[in-house]
């Protein structure tokens, strides 16, 4: 049974798929205090978030079970991702699903800024009457910079324009075909500052967008300028922005987000000019609905094993090459781990090559999983598909991919050769229509076996009567021979055998194997 612990509000009818799971409990507590998280977490294998609970370096160190951090929402910046990605913790995000509502509220706060919908509204609620002070601006032939052009950038210029508004755009990835394509005009910050009368941010807070608005943005701008931060604290520098309004270069600031939430003696907070509301950029019933939904069925996926799509800290799979590279995922696995165990010394570098029909997609995903069943040989339950590259790297270990033309026959083949202290061995492997997954080369030798279960692998030399002596050795002992290969490179000379057995042979039994005349070495091997 996988536990699940909930510690923000979120959407009843998105997280009904993990209420109905026969393989999960819910645990709903969203009063908990950091201490009360950090001795609790250990139980749980997945927690489910959205921006109030903090997944510090000390919470994810605490959570022995956890597999995954989902994020009912965008912005990760409440989970220190890198410790997750330490940990092998999957960190799964809900990028689509609040899109639309972030850029509505955006444009109400837009509007509010504009018109002093708040401020009126309290007056007249206070029960006074008063016309003249709230006068206001309109957006229509109004220039408006967007910095960051991402999913909700993009919402918030389309209705911009909808306004009769001109729309100036900064965002590093933002093409100048992409600009001309949504009729935005492609400019700095610079020129965002120095032209703009309304300026909204929408870029998450990193190190590079902390503070990205400051006084010596704010000396360039405008006169009566007008700001719009919905995405989060800290873009814009409050102590920078108040000083702004107080010698009155800025006419007015509409704030869904702040550098401390819940804000605290925020001298912003009661400004005539500052519009506020409580973080509800993605407090709809739809968006809750959407994250809470797409988190929900993700974290299942990671639970169960199955493949998943919107990791934070994993490289994201388009679907069409998901759909191309999913049936190698085991195989890659498995070749990995027959390195690892047929192998001796310190490894120091696993090149994977890839042939055939795999050549033309990404295939780093795959990478990945034959370095955790390389790693995992040794590490065990701590590597897996998030930290594998991460754990190869801290011990040394170099990964190289490569693409090749020469696939021996096979529509795809997975080449892996591991490199260590003392030796370099190599394994392929395929898959066949109608068959599945096969081990089809061994060092210089080709083999055909299926990669499951318990293998013994016998180096030995060509000669009559050895096959029978491991047989009836086997037999002797109860050991039950499911299936038999050999491959050899030249008649008389180096061969080996690849029997699958029902049960594991004993250290004797190896021991016995492994004296008998000819035979070289005896490994076993499980997959
Ligand atoms: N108020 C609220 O309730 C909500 C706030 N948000 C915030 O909005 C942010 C944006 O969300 P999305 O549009 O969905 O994300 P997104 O990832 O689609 O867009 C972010 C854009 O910012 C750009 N960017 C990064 N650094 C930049 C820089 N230095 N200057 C200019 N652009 C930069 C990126 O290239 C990207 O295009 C989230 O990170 C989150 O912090 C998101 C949802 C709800
Ligand atoms: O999705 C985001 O980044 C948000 O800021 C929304 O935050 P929330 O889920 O409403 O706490």
């Amino acid at each position: 049974m996988y536990k699940v612990l909930i510690t923000d509000p979120i959407s009843e009818f998105g997280i009904k798929q993990l209420l109905e799971a026969p393989d999960v409990e819910v645990v709903r507590n969203t009063n908990l205090s950091p201490s009360d998280l950090l001795s609790i977490i250990g139980d749980y294998d997945a927690l489910l978030v959205r921006s109030q609970t903090q997944v510090t370096s000390e919470v994810l160190a605490a959570a022995k079970r956890l597999k995954a951090v989902g994020r009912a929402g965008v912005g990760v910046d409440n989970i220190d991702v890198t410790a997750a990605t330490e940990a092998g913790i999957v960190v799964i995000n809900a990028p689509d699903g609040n899109t639309i509502s972030t850029a509505e509220h955006s444009f109400a706060m837009l509007m509010a800024v504009a018109r002093n919908i708040p401020q009126a509204y309290r007056k007249l609620a206070d029960g006074t009457w008063d016309r003249k002070s709230f006068q206001g601006v309109e957006l229509n032939q109004k220039v408006i910079g967007v910095i960051g052009m991402g999913r909700i950038g993009t919402e918030v210029a389309k209705r911009a324009k909808v306004f009769g508004m001109t729309v100036l755009a900064y965002d590093p990835f933002l093409t100048e075909e992409r600009a001309q394509k949504l009729g935005v005009t492609h400019a700095t910050v610079d020129d965002i500052c120095r032209q703009a009368d309304f300026i909204t941010v929408h870029t998450p807070l990193t190190k590079e967008t902390r503070y990205l608005i400051s006084s010596k943005e704010f000396d360039k701008m405008k006169t009566g300028v007008r700001v719009i931060n919905c995405a989060r604290g800290g873009i814009i520098d409050e102590k920078a922005l108040y000083e702004a309004i107080i010698t009155g270069k800025v006419a007015g600031a509409a704030l869904d987000v702040f550098e401390v939430e819940p804000p605290v003696d925020n001298p912003l907070i009661g400004l005539p000019q500052v519009v506020v509301t409580p973080h509800l950029g993605a407090s709809t019933v739809e968006a809750q609905e959407n994250v809470a939904v797409d988190v929900s069925g993700e974290i299942l996926k990671v639970l169960r094993g199955e493949p998943f799509r919107n990791a934070v800290n994993l490289p994201s799979i388009p679907p069409h090459v998901m759909e191309r590279i999913e049936p190698y995922f085991t195989l890659g696995e498995k070749l990995g781990h027959f390195l690892a165990q047929v192998t001796v010394g310190s490894v120091q570098e696993i090149a994977i090559s890839y042939s055939g029909d795999l050549t033309e997609v990404d295939t780093a995903p795959l990478t990945r999983t034959v370095v955790k069943g390389v790693l995992s040989f040794h590490l065990g339950e701590e590597v897996n598909f998030v930290n594998a590259p991460l754990l190869a790297k801290a011990r040394d270990i170099t990964v190289t991919e490569k693409k090749s033309t020469q696939n021996r026959g096979f529509t795809n083949l997975l080449t892996v050769t591991l490199k260590t202290t003392q030796q370099t061995r190599m394994v392929a492997g395929t898959r066949l229509n109608g068959y599945g997954a096969r081990i089809v080369k061994i060092d210089e030798f080709a083999i055909d076996v299926a990669p499951e279960g318990y293998l013994l692998y016998i180096h030995h030399n060509d000669r009559p009567g050895v096959i029978g002596r491991v047989g009836s050795i086997l037999g002797e002992n109860g050991v039950n021979i499911a299936t038999m290969q050999v491959g050899r490179r030249d008649m008389g000379g180096d061969a080996i055998m690849m029997l699958s057995v029902d049960k594991p042979l004993t250290a004797e039994l190896l021991d016995t194997m492994g004296e008998l005349p000819e035979v070289k070495s005896v490994t076993q091997i499980e997959l």
